[in-house]
């Protein structure tokens, strides 16, 4: 299927571009004359992008039709410390091959094999083309692009040798992509705070060059750690060449402003760095314009603060320009804080018109008799591996392509996180990934929290994953129970998943067993494999069976049906005719198994 925007192209160039996809290319070739041939003429008829994804194997996985500039990049997953294993060629129907900065990003960001981008001319001679592919530079992410080669000089060069090199060196070293912020990390609560503040730092691409702990003795109002370790921390920032000092804890408006202007780089705290990572979690308009919002409600509190400060310098007495005169700099943020009301105001509007528009969507999703499970737990828990290894053991192959869910419109409003897998017997359950949990999430937050889980509030079965090796393995679960407290869930079906047990200790699971006697527990390994059966079969059990709407005409000989039907089923309407008594009933897909031969 031909994806983007094919508005207006004749029939026959849409079957040119639709027979793109018969086209192979050899594996060590980046691509073949006659692909590019016929890519490049159909660009000169239509004047807009055509791009192609191919694998490793040589094979077309998408064709897409883009507008005279620019073309949408496929969906391509993120395999972690490894290359993609997909290439995208597309073509510049202006004729220069030099690759935009889009073409760029979209290299580092997907970890692309390779972009290629062919600048269209009339006569193939001419035709020139630039190849970027992924380097590595002082362990950071680069592109290094190959420019104006030939279309031979292009099938001769020798990029699979280069990608199988940098997927080596990306595997064994944290890399970082390009322009990525360089922190120091500064914790005065304890060090496993720390530990976690990095990872969160790792969540939002921030790479931490050093880390800090400091203990709490007196908070400092003007610099949060006194003045003396801002001075360090400033020193330190040049040393290890840091553009980011990110602090455990809330800062007030005032104490970031001093602390950047002593140790001269940005600086943000713990709160600032939850949201970003919940900006670029959010997917569904709802779940961007709730962290929205929060993000405001963040800025807004803490121009507050400064206000406060300012209010107090005005009071005091023989300070220069006397009450009522306003400094520029006042000015300024009395104009952004009207700004920010006037936004938080529309965004609240636009989220009452979205909430309808979802519950709809939810109504319509929820009539799918396919059921919902929902990962829950701590941050490195182990939800993405085991809902990855539950799909490689299980997944449902006719709805998965690539690895995305691609079917039934049910499901077209649910983001890409979402994976069908089958259960021993057959029936089918979109099983989800979320966002881990973190303490300390602060309390403006959780309602920006609540929407980047709807698939939480949506599932019909739990399953609160928990790392069993971590020694603060207690303080998470009660953490993750705080939010499920919190987002009215705790009602529902939950299935507790003792993980790691691979490399937990008997003891740590003694505890955790004991403490968790009244509930379902299954212990599991997601990285052995270890009673992942189980655990499917164990979901099996939870989950709720569905009832669907069905009608059946029953000969009058099988009263014992008829009456099995009033005593399990909703009944809808019923009457006798001649040929049986005709029932239109809600009924569990097992009752239905049992009845179905006498279906209309
Ligand atoms: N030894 C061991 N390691 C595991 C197991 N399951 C996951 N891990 C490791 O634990 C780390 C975290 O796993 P993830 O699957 O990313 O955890 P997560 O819960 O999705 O984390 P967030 O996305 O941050 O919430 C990874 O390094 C995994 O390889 C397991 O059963 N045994
Ligand atoms: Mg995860």
């Amino acid at each position: 299927m031909i994806q983007g925007n094919t508005d207006g192209i004749r029939k026959s160039i849409l079957e040119r571009i639709e027979n793109l996809y018969d086209i192979s290319i050899d594996k060590y070739s980046i691509f073949t004359y006659e692909l590019v041939d016929e890519m490049n003429k159909i660009t000169s008829i239509i004047k807009r992008e055509i791009s192609v994804a191919i694998d490793r194997k040589g094979k077309i996985l998408s064709v897409i039709v883009g507008d005279s500039r620019s073309a949408q990049m496929p969906f391509i997953e993120d395999r972690g410390k490894r290359l993609s294993g997909i290439r995208v060629i597309h073509t510049h129907p202006s004729g220069n091959p030099k690759l935009s900065s889009l073409d760029i990003s979209a290299l580092l960001d997907m970890k692309l094999d390779a972009v290629v981008s062919i600048g269209v001319k009339e006569n193939t001679g001419d035709v020139k083309v630039n190849i970027g592919l992924c380097d590595v530079y002082d362990k950071t992410l680069i592109c290094s692009e190959f420019k104006n080669l030939s279309i031979k000089k292009s099938m001769d060069f020798q990029f699979r040798d280069k990608i199988e090199y940098v997927d080596k060196i990306i595997s064994e070293i944290e890399v970082c992509e390009e322009g990525v912020e360089r922190a120091i990390l500064v914790s005065t609560d304890s060090e496993e705070s720390l530990e976690e503040l990095q990872g969160l730092a790792e969540a939002c691409r921030v790479l931490p060059v050093y880390k800090v702990f400091q203990k709490k003795n007196r908070i400092d109002s003007a610099y949060y750690t006194g003045q003396g370790k801002a001075q360090e921390l400033a020193y330190l920032r040049q040393i290890k060449n840091a553009n980011l000092v990110v602090f455990d804890d809330e800062l007030s408006g005032s104490q970031v402003r001093n602390l950047e202007e002593r140790i001269g780089c940005k600086v943000i705290d713990r709160t600032t760095l939850i949201l970003e990572i919940f900006a670029k979690r959010a997917k569904s308009k709802q779940a961007k314009l709730q962290v929205e919002l929060a993000i405001l409600r963040h800025r807004l509190s803490r121009l507050r603060g400064f206000g406060a400060d300012l209010d107090k310098i005005k009071g005091g007495v023989g300070v220069k320009g006397g009450i009522g005169s306003r400094g520029a700099g006042e000015k300024k943020l009395e104009t952004d804080r009207r700004y920010i009301e006037k936004r938080i105001q529309d965004i609240k509007e636009e989220l009452l018109r979205v909430v309808s528009n979802r519950a709809v969507q939810r109504e319509n999703r929820n009539n799918g008799n396919i059921s919902k499970v929902a990962l829950v737990g701590y941050t490195n828990a182990g939800k993405s591996t085991l809902r990855n290894k539950l799909c490689e053991i299980s997944s449902c192959n006719s709805n998965l392509k690539n690895g995305v869910f691609e079917a039934d419109m049910l499901f077209a409003t649910l983001d890409t996180t979402v994976r069908a897998i089958s259960l021993e017997d057959n029936r089918k359950i979109a099983l989800s990934d979320t966002v881990g949990f973190i303490s300390k999430l602060p309390h403006e937050l959780v309602e920006a929290f609540k929407s980047t889980l709807e698939e939480v509030i949506e599932a019909d079965v739990l399953l609160h994953v928990v790392d069993a090796s971590s020694n603060e393995a207690l303080e998470q679960i009660k953490a993750v129970n705080d939010v499920l407290e919190e987002l009215n869930v705790l009602n529902k079906n939950i299935i507790i998943i003792l993980n790691k047990i691979d490399k937990a200790s008997e003891a740590n699971l003694e505890v955790l067993r004991n403490l968790l006697k009244d509930e379902n527990i299954v212990e599991v390994s997601a990285a052995t494999g270890e009673n992942l059966n189980l655990l499917l079969k164990t979901i099996g059990q939870e989950i709720p069976l569905k009832l669907i709407q069905k009608e059946f005409i029953i000969p009058y000989n099988q009263q014992a049906m008829v009456s099995m039907l009033h005593e399990t089923c909703n009944i809808v309407k019923e009457d006798y005719r001649e040929e049986g008594a005709y029932i239109k009933a809600q009924v569990y897909e097992e009752i239905y198994e049992r009845c179905k031969k006498f279906e209309v």
